[in-house]
């Protein structure tokens, strides 16, 4: 029976062993496991059942209490049942009389091993050797019990062996088939957690960001490729796996020197040094990497390389760009770091050279340092707002550096926030604008200002006009234009030179900012025009007026002060323009007109003085206009004629004539020449009516030729300023003598003192030109102009002519007739002629015949006539006295 029953033993062994190694096939398939577990369980009981020891008729004994229990306790409900259907439903096919007993046995085991397992699993019991051999005595305890159930009752000798029999065979077998599966399980407790905590390693490398891992075999081929790696060298795991590590990810030039490495690590087991790499990306960029390396070797798998990089880019670039901002700080301009609490914490060498502090003086101070004393404090207060506000500002600021300079600089600073976004730290740039500002303000005084006086010129002049008009639109209030014109000016200017003019405006421009209040503005338009802005004057315009007329008196007083121009004592008048405005929206150049207008009419009353402006003068300068429109026209239909008036000496001889431009007008009239000679001087007409004129008198001279008593005549002709400068003059003449034939010695040139004002030796220089070939030359109103002994000598002049204004009162004031003495005296001083014009009464005659003059002309002889009247005067008076003849009177 022992035997027997150690057979079964030998059974339950196989079948510990058995359930053992096939629950690791069924790992995956967990329930299968179990269906597989039952079927063996149930199994082992068949095999049992089939070859059980049969000691009496009816009592058949095998192992199935000690298989279901352990079924139940190890296998669960599962494995217990379907072993337990499996032993029941064999022992009903058997159909023996111990069925019954068989199957209580059956259940009894199944359900005490299913109680045992609940109650570990509760923890109200344990699985150890004793408790496995108590739960192995109670299945043989039910399997005794069930035996008396049988129908035949087991005779007592028998019971004492068989009980001891099961009890000492199958309790220990119990132990030894629960321990064998305990250990089994055990077993693969330890394996399910190896290969957890393999699959977890494996997926905290898989996906652990920012650490990339990769394994390579002994020859380099890749075998693991986590997807840090994918994103760090760009190629995936797919691309990555089954290729050598020095064709992925190695450069050329390092490949000989990791295949060495490799080599080295794998023989002597020993990994290669971590360090940083410069690794390639798929694309062929360098990835920068901190490399570490593991020789690994696991149970029954090769050795391996594992190599963990991390991508070292971003430190990389944060080296660069710190030192990018180094560099930068260190640039040409100023840079200060500071502290929240704008403590200086750094300041690069641009800003401790430009403000003279050392670097260590500078540190430690706050960002007042910048400031240059109190006047600068409210920019600093808005400096500061505005950190506060919005943490950032920008503008210049007056700075003082270690030795007190102060200087303008532009600062920009801005805040730099920390990640809560408090402000961490303030940077400012700080650029030295002196240079700038002085650059600035000198294209601001080229814009604006006149170089020689510094006032302001015409293009900032109307921009305060501009303002002026639109604040006397708003506040009702009146003001006033003033044009300043000095008077002969450019007499001073062509005579004493340009130094001696410029002199007299910058003079000028300080006496006229003398003459009004700050507020109000002095300009300079160009030459000698000056412009005064009056603002803010009475609502009233009658107070107004009378306020602007003192100060334009002022002016006019203050201009006429004697000028000290390096060494020469000058005199100068000025006259005043004035235009007022009173709100109305009178444009500002409508307004400048209007000044310029009002000047003119200043200077036409006499100059030295000033004019309002009248809206009559708008009518004066629109005739002006319609002259010149005529004065055009008339030259093209050969509107002109000659006059001509006789020059008589004392016995009332014909000595010549003067010729006289007479502008008969279809409508306007005879025009006289004061209207239109000025006019054409001013708008160039008179190049054409001058040459008009000598063409005239040539062919006059020719025609009179013929006769014996006219062709004795010398003719005098008015030449003007403009027409004496044109370089082509003096050749003009000489061609128009040459082609007409005329005599040049019976042509005389009257020039008059203003054209003196031109270059003289120019002047002289055509005189003899001209005067080579016998033509004369009378100076022309002389006394009234600049006249000056020392032009006179150097000048080839042939005549002297007392201007018709001394003539006209020689009698009854006593300075003209001194004058006329004195202009006869000099020109015999001089070896000149001396001709008196404007000679009206014989009282007139005989004073200046008792001067030594004796050579007249005047309405006392003749008015100037058409050339037949003149004609008929001579030949109808004294015969005519040659030139010589008068001269040697
Ligand atoms: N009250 C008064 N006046 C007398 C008397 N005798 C002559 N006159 C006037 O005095 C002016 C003399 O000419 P002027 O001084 O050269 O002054 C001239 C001259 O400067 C200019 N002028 C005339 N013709 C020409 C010309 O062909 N060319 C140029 N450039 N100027 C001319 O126009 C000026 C004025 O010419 P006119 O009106 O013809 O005026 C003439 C003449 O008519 C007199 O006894 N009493």
């Amino acid at each position: 029976m022992v035997l027997h029953l150690a057979q079964d033993v030998a059974w339950m062994l196989v079948l510990g062993v058995l359930q053992c190694l096939h629950l690791r096939l069924w790992t995956e398939h967990r329930r299968a496991g179990q269906w597989a577990s039952g079927l063996l369980f149930g199994g082992v009981c068949i095999l049992g059942m089939m070859d059980p020891f049969i000691d009496m008729p009816g009592v058949a004994l095998d192992g199935r209490s000690v298989v279901l229990g352990i079924a139940g306790l190890f296998g669960g409900l599962l494995v217990a049942g379907i072993a337990a259907l499996l032993a029941g439903g064999y022992s009903l096919w058997l159909g023996h009389a111990d069925m019954l007993a068989g199957l209580v046995l059956v259940a009894a085991c199944t359900t005490l091993g299913l109680l045992y397992r609940a109650a570990v699993a509760r923890g109200w019991a344990t699985l150890g050797a004793l408790p496995l051999l108590a739960f192995g005595m109670l299945l043989q305890w039910i399997h005794l019990a069930c035996l008396a159930l049988l129908p035949e009752p087991i005779p007592a000798a028998q019971w004492t062996p068989m009980a001891l029999s099961l009890l000492l065979i199958f309790t220990p077998a119990t132990l030894l088939l629960g321990s064998v599966l305990q250990e089994g399980q055990r077993r693969d407790a330890i394996d399910l957690a190896l290969r957890e905590s393999e699959a977890r390693f494996r997926s905290l490398l898989q996906d652990i960001p920012a650490v990339s891992v990769q394994a390579y075999a002994p020859d380099g081929t890749t075998r693991y490729w986590n997807k840090a790696s994918e994103q760090l060298y760009g190629f995936s795991a797919e691309e990555a796996l089954g290729r050598n590590l020095r064709d992925l990810i190695i450069p050329q030039e390092m490949r000989e020197g990791v295949r060495e490495a490799m080599e080295q690590m794998f023989r002597t087991r020993q990994a290669i040094p971590a360090g940083e790499l410069l690794l390639l990306h798929k694309d062929g960029s360098r990835v920068p990497v901190f490399s570490s390396h593991a020789y690994v070797q696991a149970r029954g798998r090769p050795a391996e390389m594992f190599c963990i990089d991390i991508d070292l880019s971003a430190r990389v670039r944060a080296e660069a760009e710190l030192r990018i901002a180094a560099t930068a700080f260190e640039s040409r301009e100023g840079m200060l770091v500071t502290d929240p609490q704008q403590v200086i914490l750094r300041a690069n060498r641009a800003f401790t050279q430009s403000m003279g502090y050392t670097d260590a003086e500078a540190v430690g101070q706050t960002l007042a340092l910048l400031q240059a004393g109190p006047d600068t404090a409210t920019s600093f207060q808005l400096l500061q707002q505005a950190l506060r506000s919005q943490g950032q500002w920008a503008g210049e600021i007056w700075s003082r550096r270690k030795n007190g300079e102060e200087f303008p600089q532009w600062v920009t600073i801005n805040a730099v926030h920390d990640e809560a976004g408090g402000v961490s730290h303030y940077i400012a740039t700080l650029v030295d604008i002196t240079q700038r500002k002085a650059a600035e303000e000198q294209i601001r005084q080229l814009a604006f200002f006149d170089p020689l006086t510094h006032l302001p010129n015409r293009r900032l002049l109307m921009d305060r006009l501009q303002r002026a008009l639109a604040a006397s639109e708003r506040n009702k209030r009146t003001g006033a234009l003033l044009f300043v014109d000095l008077d002969h000016f450019k007499t001073l200017n062509d005579t004493q030179g340009h130094e001696k003019g410029d002199l007299l405006l910058q003079q000028v421009a300080q006496r006229l900012q003398t003459c009004v209040r700050d507020r109000d503005t002095v300009a300079r338009l160009g030459g000698d025009e000056f412009l005064v802005v009056l603002e803010d004057l009475d609502a009233a315009a009658a107070h107004a007026a009378a306020h602007v007329k003192s100060v334009s008196e002022k002016i006019v007083a203050q201009l006429h002060q004697l000028y000290r121009l390096g060494n020469l004592d000058y005199n100068s008048t000025a006259s005043v323009g004035i235009a007022m405005y009173s709100g109305q929206g009178t444009p500002a150049e409508e307004l400048l007109k209007q000044a310029d207008m009002a000047m003119y009419q200043a200077k036409a009353e006499g100059r030295d003085g000033l004019r309002f402006f009248d809206p009559a003068m708008q009518a004066v300068v629109n005739a002006r206009a319609a002259l010149e429109a005529d004065l055009r026209q008339g030259l093209a239909l050969g509107q002109f004629l000659l006059y001509y008036q006789p020059q008589v000496d004392a016995q009332g001889r014909v000595t010549g004539a003067e010729a006289l431009l007479r502008w008969p007008h279809p409508t306007r009239g005879m025009v006289p020449p004061v209207h239109f000679i000025p006019l054409a001087e001013e708008t160039g007409h008179i190049l054409p009516l001058g040459r008009w004129v000598l063409q005239t008198a040539c062919a006059q001279l020719v025609a009179w030729a013929q006769d014996p008593v006219l062709g004795r005549l010398v003719l005098a002709v008015n030449v003007s300023a403009r027409q004496f400068r044109d370089p082509d003059f003096a050749s003009g003449v000489l061609a128009l003598l040459h082609s007409s034939g005329a005599n040049p010695r019976r042509l005389k040139l009257e020039l008059t003192e203003s054209m003196l004002a031109d270059n003289l030796d120019d002047m002289v220089e055509k005189m003899a030109a001209l005067g080579a070939h016998g033509i004369r030359f009378a100076l022309d109103d002389f006394g009234t102009g600049y006249s000056s002994l020392s032009y006179l000598k150097r000048l080839p002049l042939d005549e002297l002519k007392i201007d018709q204004s001394f003539v006209r009162d020689v009698l009854v004031d006593p300075s003209d007739a001194a004058i006329v003495r004195t202009v006869v005296g000099l020109a015999h001083n001089l070896g000149l002629e001396v001709l008196a014009e404007g000679v009206e009464t014989e009282a007139q005659k005989d004073f200046l015949a008792r001067c030594h003059c004796h050579v007249y002309q005047g309405y006392l002889f003749s008015r100037p006539v058409p050339v037949a009247a003149f004609e008929a005067f001579v030949l109808g008076s004294a015969q005519p006295a040659s030139v010589d003849e008068v001269k040697a009177a």
